[in-house]
């Protein structure tokens, strides 16, 4: 699932996963986050997704981040406001208004890009990337975000493990690749009637061990 395997998916307008709403799960869960209407939100692996007006129609700056510049003309072709393009390394960054749309590989993107994001929002990110690559990018953002940053993140299992995306990624790997770092709370688990499992994850992340402890509290504690 390299960058050729997306382009491709992008060329070829094979898009099943670009929803024709807003995603009901967002819309229902979103407030559990408890932002402030100015608050900055990323949205990786964003496609073209509507759900990013709809975090913008809620006061918020929201970063979006594809590896497919088809993604980024696409989403922006539909939106009126001005743009202006710049590039910094490998990265085409567009800026509209209130969104910032990087056209490029999110594990290109300095931690520092990403250090003043209050949320997440993961829809079709996680499923998207084969095992292997899924741990990796839980390290990335727990990197990149500050400690108390939240996240939203959608997850699926089908009946039937597919070679390609999305991929099943159950309660268990969430808590893998997340625990260490963020703190978790299972919002919603729900079997549809084709047998898919959606479940929905409220992540909260940790302050890193030690920081922000006074000298005189550490010692304490080791006594
Ligand atoms: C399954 S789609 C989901 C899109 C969007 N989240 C939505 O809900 O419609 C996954 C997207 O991730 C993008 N992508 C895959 N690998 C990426 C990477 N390493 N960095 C940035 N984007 C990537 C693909 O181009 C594709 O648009």
């Amino acid at each position: 699932m390299d960058k050729d395997y997306w382009e491709d998916v992008w060329r070829n307008e094979d898009l099943g996963f670009h929803q024709p709403e807003v995603n009901q799960h967002l819309q229902r869960f979103w407030q559990r986050l408890q932002l402030v209407p100015t608050s900055r939100v990323f949205v990786p692996l964003c496609g073209k997704s509507l759900d990013m007006d709809w975090l913008l129609s809620e006061g918020h700056e929201v970063i979006g981040a594809d590896i497919a510049e088809k993604a980024q003309e696409d989403y922006l072709v539909t939106h009126d406001e001005p743009v202006r393009f710049t590039q910094e390394n490998k990265l085409k960054l567009a800026w509209q208004g209130r969104l910032l749309f990087v056209a490029g590989d999110i594990m290109h993107l300095e931690p520092d890009m990403l250090r003043s994001v209050d949320a997440v929002y993961d829809r079709a990110a996680l499923i998207a990337l084969p095992r292997a690559a899924r741990q990796n990018y839980a390290l990335f953002l727990a990197n990149c975000l500050k400690p108390g940053a939240k996240m939203l993140l959608i997850t699926r299992q089908a009946p039937q493990e597919q070679l390609m995306p999305p991929f099943n990624v159950s309660a268990e790997e969430v808590a893998e690749l997340y625990a260490t770092n963020f703190i978790l709370e299972q919002l919603l688990s729900k079997t549809r009637q084709d047998g898919v499992i959606e479940e929905v994850f409220l992540l909260k992340r940790k302050q890193p061990a030690g920081w922000g402890r006074l000298p005189r509290e550490a010692g304490e504690a080791q006594n």
